[in-house]
């Protein structure tokens, strides 16, 4: 997993008081790791604009338009004049260079949006506002510096944002890059290098990014071995049942030793499920929530007092009972307008599915101060999971996965790895990367995926 940090000035004063490193060191680094990325895997393409405000993003800018320029046929274009020191230093560096300067949005091979970095503080004016539409607008490889001109420190976008097919950010990741907004806008985040090693430049955190490294995989270790070596998951089915058997379905193909579906009447199943009318003596896990409806109030209860590990998902998030096992280890994965809910049966917020999304990461944090042993999944276009102070952000999902019973898949997979014997925020993690990772791996088309798909190529992980 990679460190994510709020801000980086902190990171940078370090640089300059504690490293000796100035302001143009760091620059010219920033501006060189942006030249290499470009040089290295666009070294066949001819014309580059770079797009240039007034601050030090702009500056960026005008030094990699210096790097670059000879190599390609490189235009600078200025948005407002340069304002900062430095960048008027970066400016008459260039101008002395003979870079050329244009008056107008020309089309080039590659457009290079230094308009805005981590020094926006205001929404964006008309002139703003036209220009990052004209970009967007024009057929090109698309890199922004730093950030995409248009997201806000909260990863928010007010108007419109630079669309980048790849954001080359400075020094170290940061927050605003991963909200759902701002997914639609980034696309591929390089890390540039400053002039010191990143392990070197970064301080501690508390957010990370998962990569596909830190999915562990239900592997057998040992011959030894039998079906109740791995685990026995109960997945509850309510009112919808197709939830609950989605769920075990998934659970069973993610390696748990054995599936039952716990449920009053009789249910056709496949055959390798089995069915019981009660939770089971010997389960390891439990799995509930999904598609649970009306449910008897004495049995829920009595379910999520047993002694096991659990996941709780969807229905469950509308009812005061799950109030009762929030002081265990437990994992929750609702869905943004569960959370919602939890959050207001909690006591914690009273707020809109908006206000939630504008602000994802604030309240989760929020919900795991006050509850610290649980993990809490929840889903998004950027899946956050959360334990304690501990935040991990997965963004390998994708809109393949908007559909009815994805879900279900998840709920299925985490409670397969709880009965496999996985901590809970390892089951959280694991689960969310396989199931991201699987829906990456479907490859026919980004509509027409159902849950059997996605468990088919979870199973092929
Ligand atoms: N500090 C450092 O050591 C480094 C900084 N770097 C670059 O410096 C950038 C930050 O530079 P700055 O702090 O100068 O900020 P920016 O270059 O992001 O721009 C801020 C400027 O735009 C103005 N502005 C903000 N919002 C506006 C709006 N909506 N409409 C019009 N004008 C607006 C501000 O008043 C300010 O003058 C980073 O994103 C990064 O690209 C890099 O060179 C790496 C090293
Ligand atoms: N656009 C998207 N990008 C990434 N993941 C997505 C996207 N849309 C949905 N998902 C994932 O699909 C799942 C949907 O779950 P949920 O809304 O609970 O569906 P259901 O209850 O019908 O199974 C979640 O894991 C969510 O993170
Ligand atoms: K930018």
């Amino acid at each position: 997993m990679q460190k994510i940090f709020d801000e980086v000035n902190s990171l940078d004063k370090r640089c300059y008081e504690e490293f000796f490193l100035s302001e143009d060191i760091l620059m010219e680094h920033a501006s060189s790791s942006m030249a290499l990325y470009i040089e290295e895997k666009y070294h066949d393409k001819k014309t580059i604009l770079i797009v240039c405000g007034s601050g030090n993003n702009g500056a960026d800018g005008i030094a990699l338009a210096r790097l670059l320029h000879t190599k390609f046929d490189v235009s600078l274009y200025f948005y407002k004049e340069v304002k900062t020191d430095i960048g008027k230093v970066q400016y008459k560096r260039a101008k002395s260079l003979g870079v050329s300067f244009a008056n107008k949005i020309q089309n080039a091979d590659i457009i290079v949006d230094c308009i805005f970095g981590s020094g926006l503080n205001k929404s964006l004016d008309n002139q703003a506002i036209s220009l990052i539409e004209e970009l967007n607008s024009l057929e090109a490889i698309k890199i922004a510096c730093d950030i995409p001109s248009g997201i806000f420190s909260d990863g928010q976008v007010n108007s419109v944002a630079f669309n980048a097919d790849t954001t080359i950010t400075m020094g170290a990741l940061k927050t605003s890059l991963f909200s759902d907004t701002a997914k639609d806008y980034v696309g591929k985040i390089k890390v540039a290098n400053l002039g010191i090693q990143r392990e070197l430049y970064e301080t501690n955190t508390n957010k990370y990014l998962l990569e596909k490294k830190d999915l562990k995989l239900p592997h057998r270790t040992k011959h030894n071995s039998h079906k109740g070596s791995y685990g026995h998951l109960n997945v509850v089915a309510g009112c919808k049942k197709g939830a609950g058997i989605i769920a075990a379905k998934a659970a069973f193909g993610f390696g748990a030793g054995i599936v039952s579906v716990v449920c009053h009447e009789n249910l056709d199943l496949p055959y390798h499920i089995m069915q019981t009318h009660f939770v089971s003596e010997n389960c390891t896990a439990i799995a509930i929530g999904m598609g649970l409806g009306k449910y008897e109030i004495d049995e829920v209860k009595k379910i999520l007092s047993k002694d096991v590990k659990k996941i709780v998902d969807a229905d469950l998030f509308y009812d005061e009972l799950l109030l009762d096992v929030l002081d265990e280890d437990i994992v929750l994965t609702p869905h943004p307008k569960e959370f919602c809910s939890l959050l207001k049966i909690c006591d914690i917020a009273d707020i809109t599915i908006d206000e939630l999304q504008n602000n994802r990461i604030k309240y989760v944090e929020k919900f795991s101060s006050v509850y610290p042993k649980v993990v809490l999944l929840l889903k998004g276009t950027n899946v956050i999971i959360s334990q304690g102070d501990n935040l991990y952000i997965n963004t390998y999902g994708s809109a393949v996965l908007s559909k009815g019973g994805s879900g279900d898949v998840l709920s299925g997979l985490v409670g397969s790895l709880l009965a496999q014997g996985y901590e809970p925020l390892d089951a959280a993690i694991s689960a969310s990367l396989a199931h991201a990772l699987a829906a990456s791996n479907f490859k026919r088309n980004d509509y027409s995926l159902i849950p059997s798909d996605l468990i088919e190529e979870v199973r092929r992980l």
